[in-house]
């Protein structure tokens, strides 16, 4: 019996995408700035990062495609949960890969519940690429917050050869609260 694999994310610039999101959702995925300090601010000061899965990889051909690598590649893959007054409001997923970080080292292995956004907008030699999004596969996210149809974000953070691809899932959770700002 074949295997189904899990499906990969249809990634498309965010003014591509139909039918589109809200102008909310929009708004988020359209974030230029650091994701950590948006939601810092949107939870008054109550937000965390919850490490969820960290380690070698290989990393999914659609990473390894943006990464530059062969399909099959290994890679740093570090799996959180972004938290606002202790729930999850996104997962993110952020991978680089091993033949980079061989040569340009990097503490993505080192975070812990430290935001890895302090390491890419503090140094300003890190450029961002344009962001893509999608309706993210429920198969690739925890069980704990699997649903379909969350909208996703990824964008490349480059400094020199070392990629870090970023991705981002936007939870139910955080539409309520930014809804409805905390008392
Ligand atoms: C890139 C950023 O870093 C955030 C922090 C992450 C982490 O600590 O693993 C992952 C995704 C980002 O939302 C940011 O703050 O914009």
């Amino acid at each position: 019996m074949s295997q189904t694999l899990p499906a990969s994310p249809a990634w498309l610039a965010t003014d591509r995408l139909d039918p589109a999101p809200s102008a909310c959702q929009l708004d988020w995925l359209n974030e230029q700035g650091s994701l950590t300090l948006r939601l810092t601010t949107l939870a008054a000061g109550a937000f965390a990062v919850e490490p969820l899965a960290e380690g070698w990889q290989t990393l999914r051909d659609d990473e390894c495609a943006v990464l530059g690598v062969p399909a099959g590649s290994e890679g740093w893959v570090r799996e959180v949960y972004l938290l606002g007054h202790g729930r999850p409001w996104v997962f993110a997923r952020s991978v680089a890969a091993r033949s980079a970080l061989q040569r340009h080292p990097f503490a993505l292995d080192r975070l812990g519940s430290t935001s890895l956004g302090h390491l890419l907008f503090r140094d300003p030699a890190f450029s961002r690429q344009p962001i893509e999004a999608c309706r993210y596969p429920a198969a690739l996210l925890p069980v704990a917050v699997r649903s379909d149809g969350l909208w996703g974000r990824r964008s490349l953070f480059c400094q020199g050869p070392l990629g870090v691809l970023v991705a981002e899932v936007f939870l139910p959770a955080l539409w309520q609260a930014d809804a409805t700002p905390h008392t």
